[in-house]
C-alpha cells in the first residue's frame, strides 16, 4: 500500500487495537525467525577471519553489515520503527515513498537504540554457543547468516518498545510514579512476568526440537541429532534475549513522559 493509502482514521484503529496478547503474538511469531537464522548459521562452523581485524582496521563482518544495511535503508526499511540499524550513522536516504506507520510508539522512542550490546551479545556470547570450531572458508554466506540473525535478535529486542507501550497504557498511573522517579528497578519489577518467561523458555526449546530435526521419509527411533542444540536456545533467551528486551522496556519507560 502507497503512503497515502492508509488513512489516519486507519492509523488511529490500529494504535487503539494493539494490546498486551497482540504484541505477544508477535513476540511468538518472531520465535520462528530468531530459531530458522540460528539453524542457518549453525551450518558453518565459527570461522573467526570473518571477524577479526582487516588491514584497514575493519572487519569482514562490520563491512558486510554495513553495506547491507546501506542498501536496506535505501530499500525504506528504517521507516519501519521495529527496524533499528547496527550503524545509523550515515545511512543513505530511502529512495522510495516512506510507508506510514501507524503512530503506536512514543515520539522518544527513536532514540531507545541498544543495537551495540546486541552486537557484542551476538558475537561474543551467542555465536560460539551454536556454531562448531573451525573454519570452511565460506564467509559470504556465513556473514549473510550473521546478518539474518543480528535482525532478528535486534528486531525482537527492539520491540520490547511495544510490549512497554501497551503495559503503559494499561497502568499509567503506577508506572508514571516510578517514571518520574527514574526508579529503573521499580520499573523493571512491575513489567516483568517471571511464569510468562518460564513458558518462553519451554516454548522456544520444543520450538527448537521441532524446526531443528532431520525429517527423513521413515521414522527412525533412537536418539535425535538436533541442527542447534534446544537447550542452547532456551539458555539463550533466559540470559540475554529476555533480559535485553527487558532492557529496552525500562529505557523507553524511562522516556515515556518525556
Ligand atoms: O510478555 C511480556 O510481558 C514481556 O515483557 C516480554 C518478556 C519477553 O522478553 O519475552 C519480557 C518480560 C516479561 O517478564 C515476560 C516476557
Amino acid at each position: 500500500m502507497a503512503a497515502s493509502e492508509n488513512s489516519s482514521r486507519d492509523l488511529g484503529e490500529f494504535s487503539k487495537q494493539i494490546n498486551l496478547d497482540s504484541v505477544r503474538d508477535a513476540l511468538i511469531r518472531q520465535e520462528d525467525s530468531i530459531i530458522f537464522s540460528l539453524i542457518e548459521r549453525a551450518q558453518h562452523p565459527y570461522n573467526a577471519p570473518a571477524y577479526g581485524n582487516l588491514a584497514y582496521g575493519t572487519s569482514l563482518v562490520e563491512f558486510f553489515v554495513k553495506e547491507a544495511e546501506a542498501l536496506h535503508a535505501k530499500a525504506g526499511r528504517y521507516h519501519n520503527p521495529e527496524e533499528v540499524p547496527f550503524f545509523p550513522e550515515d545511512l543513505p536516504l530511502s529512495l522510495i515513498p516512506p510507508y506510514i506507520f501507524p503512530p503506536v510508539l512514543h515520539p522518544a522512542a527513536s532514540s531507545v537504540n541498544i543495537s551495540k550490546k546486541i552486537w557484542d551479545v551476538y558475537f561474543k556470547e551467542l555465536l560460539p554457543l551454536f556454531t562448531s570450531n573451525g573454519d570452511d572458508g565460506k564467509y559470504a554466506p556465513t556473514l549473510a547468516s550473521d546478518l539474518i540473525c543480528l535482525q532478528a535478535l535486534s528486531r525482537r529486542i527492539h520491540y520490547g518498545k511495544f510490549v512497554a507501550e501497551v503495559k503503559f497504557r494499561d497502568a499509567p498511573q503506577d508506572y508514571s510514579t516510578h517514571i518520574h522517579t527514574k526508579d529503573k528497578d521499580a520499573l523493571m519489577k512491575m513489567l516483568t512476568f517471571e511464569r510468562v518467561e518460564e513458558m518462553v523458555k519451554k516454548r522456544v526449546e520444543k520450538k527448537a526440537k521441532v524446526f531443528g530435526q532431520q525429517v527423513t521419509i521413515e521414522d527412525k527411533c533412537g536418539e535425535v541429532d538436533y541442527k542447534v542444540d534446544p537447550s542452547v536456545v532456551s539458555h539463550m533467551y533466559g540470559e540475554w534475549i529476555m533480559p535485553l528486551t527487558k532492557l529496552v522496556e525500562v529505557e523507553y519507560l524511562l522516556r515515556r513522559l518525556d
